[in-house]
């Protein structure tokens, strides 16, 4: 059985405007296994986000079933972290180390055992030794950084993340993308990534999985990226994968587009 399973997932909301039900995710079926780097790329509008906030437990699915490690998803739980682009709740009150401990001390976990967590996770996002930084004196990578110690630091059983790196400059997400993969071949957590980007989804992705334009998108092709160890752009094997995944998502851009226009 795999460690996530989305079964018929479907979801509709009501139009505040007009009141009429609209599709935004049709019968999306996924197994994700333990220990893979998800990466989710999709037209804009086509779902994605929906899906991840029915993941996270902020949305509940109009119809289908979302299970984590055998149990269905009920709404959201310490099991999945979550980091959103240019996510910026980071407390400006706190430094850097506390803004991580946060969520354990309302845990009641002991201030030792946070302190030592909290520097585990900063040293896997490699900011060790800015610890006492407050969120003023980072930069929007820095903060981003943190947000993903964040994430980290509850040892959750998935992390979930929407365009994370979307808000930053390009050199800094390179960067980023780099600290990310490290971090992944470190943890081997399970992750589902989201993007707009084929190039960070291949850097990235253990699978990299295409959902069909929306609305009322839903999952249309999975590619398999055997790829090992850091990536790199200027591998031919990763131009060969590049493409591969590159020519569908431009097909359903394509139907998006037609979709305005018509
Ligand atoms: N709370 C909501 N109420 C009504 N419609 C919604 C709501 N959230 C999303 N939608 C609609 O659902 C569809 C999918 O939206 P979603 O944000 O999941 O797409 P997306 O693929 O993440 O888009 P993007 O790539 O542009 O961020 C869109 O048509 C959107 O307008």
């Amino acid at each position: 059985m795999a460690f996530i399973q989305l079964r018929d997932v479907t979801k509709s909301f009501v139009s505040p405007r007009n009141g009429r039900l609209s599709v935004a995710v049709n019968r999306f079926n996924l197994d994700i296994e333990r220990g893979e780097f998800f990466c989710l790329l999709g037209p804009s509008g086509c779902g994605k986000t929906t899906v991840l906030g029915m993941m996270a437990g902020f949305e509940s699915a109009t119809s289908g079933e979302i299970l984590l490690d055998g149990k269905p998803v009920r709404g959201p739980s310490r099991d999945r972290g979550v980091v959103f682009q240019g996510d910026d709740s980071l407390y400006p009150w706190l430094n850097a180390q506390e803004n991580i401990e946060f969520g354990l001390r309302m845990c009641g976990v002991p201030a030792a055992e946070r302190r030592e967590r909290a520097r585990t996770a900063l040293r896997l996002v490699g900011l060790n030794g800015q610890n006492e930084k407050y969120p003023s004196e980072l930069s929007g990578g820095m903060k981003q950084r943190i947000q993903i110690a964040r994430a980290l630091v509850n040892e959750p059983k998935m992390l979930l993340m929407d365009e994370p790196f979307g808000a930053l400059d390009a050199q800094t997400r390179y960067i980023m993308q780099r600290e990310l993969r490290k971090i992944w071949l470190a943890t081997r957590s399970t992750v589902l990534f989201i993007t707009h980007d084929v190039d960070e989804a291949i850097l990235l992705g253990t699978r990299v999985g295409v959902m069909s334009a929306g609305p009322g998108g839903t999952l249309r092709e999975v590619v398999d990226i055997d790829l090992k160890g850091e990536r790199d752009r200027t591998d031919p094997q990763y131009s060969k994968y590049f493409n591969v995944v590159y020519s569908i998502i431009r097909d359903e851009v394509a139907k998006a587009a037609q979709g305005v226009a018509a």
